[in-house]
């Protein structure tokens, strides 16, 4: 698979401030990635040096194999959709539509149109005259309808309702299947489109700590639950993530290894083992350090 992105030791300073530092990382082609972290870890910030609105500091970027500021041959190969993304007060629902479809060389009007269906949305409404949801979901179509073979979201569904959110998660699957391109979503709501994610990207502080395939990241841990002296028996030489005691029980979340079943010793203590899911496995790595007693495992 072809590398779309290159980033070698990015980093992105506000004054004295350090927003982003020593990133580096490659996105591949035809991927779904999320970008996860915590508020003010430098998410955006990131997603600005990828899609050129910002230049680093320091460091390198490619994108389509080139640098992409001011290069229009890469920027029209690029949609960004932001948090609260803004368009032309006096522009009607459907203006936004025919000035995307000049911007983006594979824009489908048909499928802008069907997206519009779907979330309701009245083409012939001002922007301005729109609900935070309603102004959200264009966002949506037209992140969508770009098919731009990098398509950048930003936590794009400020006010928007679970049933539309939904249908944003089934439409870009629908379509990604039909056209695949790559796609980096930044979003808190992890466990929602955990199953949409082929690759997880984590900052935290303004450095990367994971970057990581997410069906391996979703089978790296498991939680075992049992009295508190038997598990603390059990983790004794592992890696633990997160342990939270209630009652005499304790329950403690554990990094897998490869090469020894740490499940069936569980099992043979008669603990109870359970999955992890992938947003609270990313919560234990990235802010579990302040209250666990075992190792972290980045
Ligand atoms: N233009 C700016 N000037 C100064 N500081 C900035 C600027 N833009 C961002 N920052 C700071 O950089 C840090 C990272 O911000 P960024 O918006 O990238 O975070 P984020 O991960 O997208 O957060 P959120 O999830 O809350 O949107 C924050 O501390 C923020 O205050």
């Amino acid at each position: 698979m072809k590398h779309i992105i290159e980033a070698s030791r990015l980093e992105k300073a506000y004054g004295d401030f350090t927003a982003v530092r020593n990133a580096s990382f490659t996105v591949l082609e035809n991927k779904i990635y999320g970008l996860l972290g915590r508020n003010g870890a430098g998410k955006t910030t990131l997603m600005k040096m990828i899609t050129a609105q910002i230049i680093p500091t320091s460091g390198d970027i490619k994108v389509f194999n080139e640098n992409p500021y001011e290069n229009n041959k890469v920027l029209k190969q690029i949609c960004f959709i932001k948090e609260s993304q803004k368009y032309p007060d006096n522009f009607l629902v459907k203006d936004v539509l025919d000035v995307s479809r000049s911007l983006f060389p594979n824009w489908d009007a048909d499928f802008a149109y069907s997206l519009i269906e779907s979330f309701n949305l009245p083409v012939n409404r001002r922007i301005k005259k729109l609900s935070r949801g309603m102004l959200s979901a264009v966002g949506i179509v037209v992140g969508l309808a770009s098919r731009a073979p990098l398509t950048v979201f930003d936590e794009p569904y400020l006010g928007l309702d679970a049933v539309s959110r939904g249908i944003f998660y089934n439409r870009l699957m629908e379509d990604y299947v039909e056209h695949p391109r790559t796609v980096i979503l930044s979003t808190h709501l992890i466990d929602e489109v955990s199953n949409l994610l082929e690759h997880v990207l984590v900052i935290a502080d303004g450095e990367l700590t994971i970057d990581e395939d997410a069906e391996k990241l979703r089978g790296m841990a498991y939680t075992v639950t049992g009295k508190a002296a038997i598990v603390e028996k059990f983790l004794a030489g592992k890696e633990v993530v997160h342990q939270e005691p209630f009652g005499g029980l304790l329950s403690a979340t554990v990094i897998r290894n490869d090469h020894y079943s740490g499940q069936n010793q569980a099992e043979s203590l008669d603990l109870e083992v359970s999955s992890v899911s992938l947003q609270q496995l990313i919560v234990y790595l990235t802010g579990g350090k302040r209250d666990q007693k075992g190792a972290v495992a980045k």
